[in-house]
């Protein structure tokens, strides 16, 4: 195991991560998408995954879950191996996905998409979710077919956050929305860190994600190349960019 780049303020480095991956290799089918991945959570800790589309982000993420299956390496979680869990049983572990679809029902209801999951000790409830996002009680008996992307969004991540998660595995939450709704959600998410939730942040958005992460892991091809802790992002400002650029 590497030691990690940077603590968190509220992780001392003695501290084991939450999350660790090795050498994962992750396949659809003949084609091999993910090429020996290694990366790492520590408690408390929000960490992104960037890079250009196809560079294999969103098959860490469904790997990291078990719902891609067909893959290899080690992955442990609060220091248990949870490489050979079905998908359920990660999520009961403490991991919570929220995919970039959103996955919001739409023929429910906004309560009854919210509700939909049970309510786990340490979860959030409903009023909880109301009080951080107020616009969905305002549309709690409109049915998700109306929402908007970004009430989609704020839906999607507290819904998830009914199970207590440790760790949120985000996948582009600020993917078209506007300006004003991806700082509410950046805050909402500040407010989570605070919290001691861990996170790990998918994101296209390098303004996003530098506002939230502790470190930035950059995918190109299915590879981690490069791992940029906050501090020094401003100074690499310029090879993130062009890792993103198309
Ligand atoms: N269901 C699938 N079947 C076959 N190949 C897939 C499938 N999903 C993704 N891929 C391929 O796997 C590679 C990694 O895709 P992945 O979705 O993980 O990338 P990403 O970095 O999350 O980008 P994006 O932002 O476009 O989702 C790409 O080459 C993609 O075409």
């Amino acid at each position: 195991m590497t030691a990690p780049a940077v603590s968190p303020a509220h992780a001392t480095p003695q501290t084991a991560p939450l999350l660790e991956v090795r050498d994962l290799n992750a396949y659809y089918g003949q084609s091999h998408v993910l090429h020996g991945v290694n990366l790492h959570v520590m408690p408390g800790e929000v960490v992104s995954l960037i890079g250009r589309n196809g560079a294999g982000k969103t098959t860490t993420l469904k790997s990291i879950m078990g719902v891609l299956r067909s893959r290899t390496g080690h992955i442990t979680f609060g220091g248990q191996d949870i490489t050979r869990l079905p998908s359920n049983r990660v999520a009961a572990r403490g991991l919570a996905w929220v995919p970039e679809e959103r996955a919001i029902l739409s023929s429910l209801t906004v309560r009854e998409n919210l509700e939909l999951p049970p309510a786990r000790p340490g979860g959030w409830s409903t009023e909880r979710a109301f009080e951080a996002f107020p616009v969905l009680r305002e549309r709690g008996q409109h049915p998700g077919s109306k929402l908007s992307g970004g009430e989609q969004q704020m839906l999607a991540i507290v819904r998830v956050l009914r199970s207590g998660p440790k760790l949120l595995l985000l996948d582009e939450p600020s993917e078209g929305l506007a300006p004003v709704i991806v700082q509410r959600i950046g805050d909402m998410l500040q407010t989570l860190r605070r919290e001691g939730l861990s996170v790990i942040l998918v994101e296209q958005n390098l303004k996003f994600a530098t506002r939230l992460a502790d470190r930035h892991y950059v995918f190109v091809d299915g590879h981690v190349v490069d791992e940029v802790r906050a501090d020094e992002v401003e100074a690499r400002r310029a090879d993130l960019l062009r890792y993103l650029s198309v």
